[in-house]
């Protein structure tokens, strides 16, 4: 997989050379590269925002640079697919995440300020298919972090980055039968640790015990943390078994 990031913090994804994303660019399964916006720049000071039409706080990046950004990296004939990260985007998800995994090329554009001017989006929609995403309510001062963000959730699901397959699979939110359900609680040794022991069953060696507790434990989380995910807890569709936990 291809990836463009574009940014006026390129320091920002240092990250990106270490640890399992690290090794998926030194082994060739991500080829990522960063971007600094200002070199599609031309004054002497290297100008990428001006002050809003219509007034109001703040200012709001020059579409300038970003079409010559993208004129660049995307030319005619080749067609990454765009996120621009935004709070005001569409959810990112684990099932988005899914979804750009099985990319060839992804380009990210990180706004700053109050945001890239909107004609950019709209321009780059008439060439290559556009997302923009929110990771959450809650405000950023800037698309970076999310990218970094989606850039791991992304990156974790290619093929040969993790090296035990069977940890994306067992994932919250991951498509199977604990689809919706939280991680429930993790252990290692020791089996005693501050007179706090291990739950006996995940010791006992009996594997369907172990599992019937492991998803006792992700519904109670659920239920606590996130009872909107079981709309079936509400509508009373889950089984006898699973209304004891
Ligand atoms: C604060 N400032 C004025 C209000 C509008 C946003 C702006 C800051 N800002 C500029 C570019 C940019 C991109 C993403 C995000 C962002 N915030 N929260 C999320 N879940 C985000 C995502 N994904 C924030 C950004």
């Amino acid at each position: 997989m291809k990836l463009d990031i574009v940014t006026i913090f390129p320091e920002y994804f240092a990250p990106l050379e270490i640890s399992l994303l690290g090794k998926a660019r030194r082994t060739g399964l991500l080829d990522v590269h960063v971007h600094d916006l200002r070199g599609w720049t031309h004054d002497r000071h290297r100008t990428v925002d001006d002050t809003p039409y219509g007034g109001g706080p703040g200012m709001v990046m020059k579409p300038e640079p970003w079409g010559e950004a993208l004129d660049a990296l995307a030319p005619p004939g080749a067609a990454p697919r765009m996120i621009i990260p935004t709070p005001s985007g569409r959810p990112f998800t684990q099932a988005l995440a899914a979804e750009y995994a099985a990319e060839p090329w992804l380009l990210f554009a990180c706004g700053r300020y109050e945001g890239i001017d909107s004609r950019v989006a709209e321009e780059a929609r008439t060439r290559m298919p556009v997302d923009e995403v929110s990771l959450g309510d809650f405000v950023l001062a800037g698309g970076e972090v999310a990218v970094l963000v989606m850039v791991e959730a992304v990156g974790r699901l290619l093929p040969g980055v993790l090296g035990n397959a069977d940890s994306v699979a067992d994932d919250s939110f991951a498509p199977g039968a604990m689809e919706s359900l939280l991680e429930g609680p993790v252990y290692t040794k020791p089996p005693v640790w501050r007179d706090r022991p291990v739950p006996d069953v995940l010791l006992s060696g009996h594997h369907g015990a172990i599992a019937r507790w492991r998803r006792d434990e992700a519904l109670r989380r659920t239920a606590r943390h996130r009872p909107e995910l079981l709309p079936r807890l509400a509508a009373g569709a889950l089984d006898e078994h699973d209304r004891r936990v």
